[in-house]
């Protein structure tokens, strides 16, 4: 039985990571507004986020497939609008890009290589081998089998018989994967909202920050809102980093309710006339059930409030974390409804071929990735200068 087989001849399973941090106790009070709306509008706001706080069990009964018992499994660690491409990744973040996937492409293409120079012909054992090489790269198993599978067929229709001609196959293959997933990634016009989720250390503060400056040097006009309000060390972070990028940023004390933080930050960026609202949402609560809570809530007052604004939700996701950074969508995706993810760290991962089964098993498109801690270290995913750069050096 081949080593893939042995360690991975069973589905799955999701392992529970580490435990998030405690929420603070439902039913907070709303605690002082430390930047307030231009307008007081206290009273209608009040009336709003108690309109919005529906019981819990409305809130679950909307979710069809997830059953109590689910929801308390503890979450992971944690047209006519003009479409418009901001800011097409530039040169030195392509090398960047080039240089930190070094890692997964060396392990990649020194197992390939491996395989293909000691097989004479094309048979199962090949395969199989070629099937542990595409899992050392941190492929998946089902995204392995699904390449595998193309593989086959690929040699069939192109009557290939010697091993050599494999790579120049997978290749076709894997890059075709990387560019299935649609191309209209970016913002919008007209006002959009966008709300980042993601499990501690992530990196979505940092993502935060550097997608406002970019936002920003695309001309757009960026707030943020620091939503997730459970720790004042996190809201002082995105402070830092909203002065950094030169954007205004609405908070609330530590422990306030994040639905009021964005009912706030609207008002503002009605008023200020912003392009992109960029809130910061707690993605860590301790289990589904409260996060769920808390983002339905956080739409709902976006729903009333802004409902001419397109809203947006992003995950960040740690590529060093490969495979698990997968099964984060799994199960995000249980509890909102997530339209792309920004992977952080893929300079220096040895796990970058994770990223080439996201969209076919989640149809969930990576929006934007990150190669390091600089502001400017954050482009929008160019799926065709990530395939170049998974196969070649330059
Ligand atoms: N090398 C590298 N480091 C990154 C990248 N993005 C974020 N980081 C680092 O990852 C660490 C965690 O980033 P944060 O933005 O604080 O992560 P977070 O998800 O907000 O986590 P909490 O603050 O714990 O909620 C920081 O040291 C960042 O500098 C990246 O693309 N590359």
């Amino acid at each position: 039985m081949s080593l893939f087989k042995k360690l991975f001849g069973k589905k799955e399973e999701i392992k529970p990571e580490t435990a998030l941090t405690d929420r603070p106790e439902e039913g907070i009070v709303s605690a002082k507004i430390v930047e307030s709306i231009e307008d007081g509008k206290d009273e209608k706001k009040q009336a709003i986020l108690e309109e919005v706080s529906e019981p819990l069990s409305k809130v679950l009964d909307k979710e069809e497939g997830i059953t109590s018992e689910k929801l308390e499994e503890s979450i992971q660690v944690r047209e006519d609008e003009k479409e418009e491409v901001i800011g097409a990744p530039k040169q030195g973040f392509i090398k960047k890009l080039f240089s930190g996937l070094t890692k997964t492409r060396d392990t990649l293409l020194k197992g390939v290589d491996e395989v293909l120079g000691a097989f004479k012909q094309i048979d199962e054992d090949l395969y199989e081998e070629l099937e542990e090489a595409l899992i050392m790269a941190d492929f998946g198993v089902d995204t392995t089998l699904h390449i595998m599978e193309e593989l086959r067929s690929y040699v069939k229709a192109h009557k290939i018989s010697e091993p050599s001609a494999l790579k120049e196959a997978l290749q076709t293959i894997i890059t075709e994967m990387i560019m299935a997933q649609p191309e209209d990634l970016m913002v919008q016009e007209g006002p959009t909202v966008v709300l980042v989720i993601g499990v501690n250390g992530a990196g979505k503060t940092t993502s935060i920050g550097k997608l406002a400056h970019l936002l920003k040097q695309n001309d757009k006009k960026v707030l943020l809102a620091a939503a997730d309000t459970f720790r004042a060390a996190a809201i002082n972070q995105l402070q830092v980093w909203a002065d950094r990028a030169g954007v205004d940023l609405i908070k609330h004390e530590e422990g306030s309710d994040a639905a009021a933080v964005v009912f706030d930050a609207i008002a503002a960026a009605k008023s200020r006339k912003v392009d992109v609202l960029i809130c910061d949402t707690a993605g860590r609560l301790q289990n589904k059930v409260n996060l769920m809570k808390e983002l339905e809530k956080i739409s709902r007052i976006i729903e009333k409030e802004y409902p001419e604004a397109k809203k947006e939700i992003l995950i960040v996701l740690d590529a060093t974390t490969g495979q698990n950074a997968l099964q984060q969508v799994k199960l995000f995706k249980e509890v909102a409804n997530i339209n792309g993810i920004i992977l952080t760290k893929l300079d220096g991962t040895a796990k970058g071929g994770a990223i080439v089964g996201i969209y076919s098993t989640f149809q969930v498109p990576v929006k934007y990735i990150g190669v390091g801690e600089k502001i400017d270290d954050l482009q929008p995913f160019d799926s065709e200068a990530f395939a170049k750069a998974l196969f070649k050096n330059n």
